[in-house]
């Protein structure tokens, strides 16, 4: 694939980024590279080829439920064609938190994991699954089956009840997770705000690649640019992706150099903040911002109101169409007229940004 060296100013400041031919499926300085066939494995601890790296944004899947909660796997077909169709978002992170995967059993996730390896197959370019558990069993467990049903990943978060005392434990770790499932890229979840495991990312990547010949990159949702740039410097040479997780705040970790991002706002705003990620490409900053502020206001709002998880779902669910259910005990859902504001504000808010 043709790839242009560019340069552009952005404010004053040279960013030197490669422009990737127009043919290429995200034109994006994100991804250097179209997303990669699914199916392919980790093949050694060479350098990951370009085309094998997750990039551009990833949902993080919400899990719809029956009135009864129980699993509701007819949704999930519908809810690729949703992702591919209305929001240009191509590839999904599975049973992570806003897929209340902590919330659910063993069996439950290896359903939604199968269900959206098979819907996803031919269609969706990365089916990536959450397979953290607080038993190191049961994430071995769950990433010898994500690897039997065909996903292209798994990451796995900390343990959080039992916390590593420090890096070389969360290092064992995931090297005991990676084991179970060898051929598959392994993703460092790292969520502090939930966790509250908060080592330094940059000492958890430090001599990783030897214990673990899969590992990957990350999947970066904390606020510590420092430690984030740090990671980046570490990833980038070694052809690793530096996945952001906090939406709110990605603008400000594209200007790092992240890869890519998953998060849960990419499933109702996907096709706005492939906009930005566009403005940011092409150098128009302030246009990237107006994209970026707008979000910030909707979720300062949201949060104004109590935005939790099950506030998400609901807003998921008015914005989509798709009934995604009521959230897990202990989870309890909103009045529906609190998530109604939210969709006005977002109505309001998202459609500002020059064409
Ligand atoms: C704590 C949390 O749920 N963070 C979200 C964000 O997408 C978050 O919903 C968004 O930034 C709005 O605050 C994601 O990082 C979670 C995520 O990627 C996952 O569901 O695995």
């Amino acid at each position: 694939m043709p790839f242009k060296k560019g340069h552009v100013t952005v404010s004053g400041l040279t960013v030197s980024c490669i422009v990737v031919d127009k043919t290429c499926k995200w034109s994006s300085v994100l991804s250097s590279a179209a997303g990669r066939v699914r199916g392919s494995r980790v093949t050694g601890a060479e350098m990951c080829p370009e085309s094998e790296k997750l990039t551009g944004l990833i949902a993080a899947t919400f899990t719809p439920l029956t009135p009864q909660g129980e699993l509701n796997l007819a949704v999930i077909g519908q809810y690729v064609d949703y992702l591919l169709e209305k929001q240009s978002v191509r590839s999904v992170f599975v049973n992570g938190t806003t897929g209340e995967g902590c919330s659910l059993t063993l069996q439950e996730r290896k359903q939604l994991a199968e269900e959206w390896c098979r819907q996803g197959k031919g269609k969706l370019d990365q089916v990536i699954v959450h397979v953290g558990c607080l038993s190191v069993k049961d994430s071995q467990e769950l990433a010898r089956h994500a690897a039997s049903v065909g996903a292209d990943a798994i990451a796995v978060i900390s343990p959080s009840f039992f916390k590593p005392s420090n890096a070389e434990a969360l290092q064992m770790f995931l090297k005991e997770v990676g084991s179970a499932a060898p051929q598959l890229p392994l993703y460092y979840y790292h969520l502090p705000s939930m966790t509250g495991v908060k080592l330094n990312v940059r000492e958890v990547l430090e001599g990783i690649e030897k214990k673990i010949p899969s590992f990957r990159g990350l999947k970066f949702s904390g606020v510590d640019l420092r430690d984030l740039g740090q990671c980046i410097t570490y990833c980038r040479p070694r052809g690793w992706s530096v996945l952001y997780g906090v939406d709110e705040h990605l603008l400000g970790a594209l200007a790092l150099g992240v890869n890519g991002a998953v998060g849960s706002t990419y499933n109702y705003v996907g096709y706005f903040m492939n906009r930005m990620l566009s403005a940011f490409e092409k150098g128009d900053l302030s246009l990237a911002q107006c994209f970026q502020f707008k979000l910030q206001d909707v979720i300062t709002f949201s949060n104004s109101l109590g935005f939790d998880l099950a506030m998400n779902k609901q807003l998921m669910s008015l914005c989509s169409g798709l009934p995604m259910g009521p959230p897990r005990l202990p989870l309890l859902p909103w009045p529906s007229d609190r998530v109604q504001e939210i969709v006005k504000k977002l109505q309001q808010d998202m459609e500002v940004c020059p064409k």
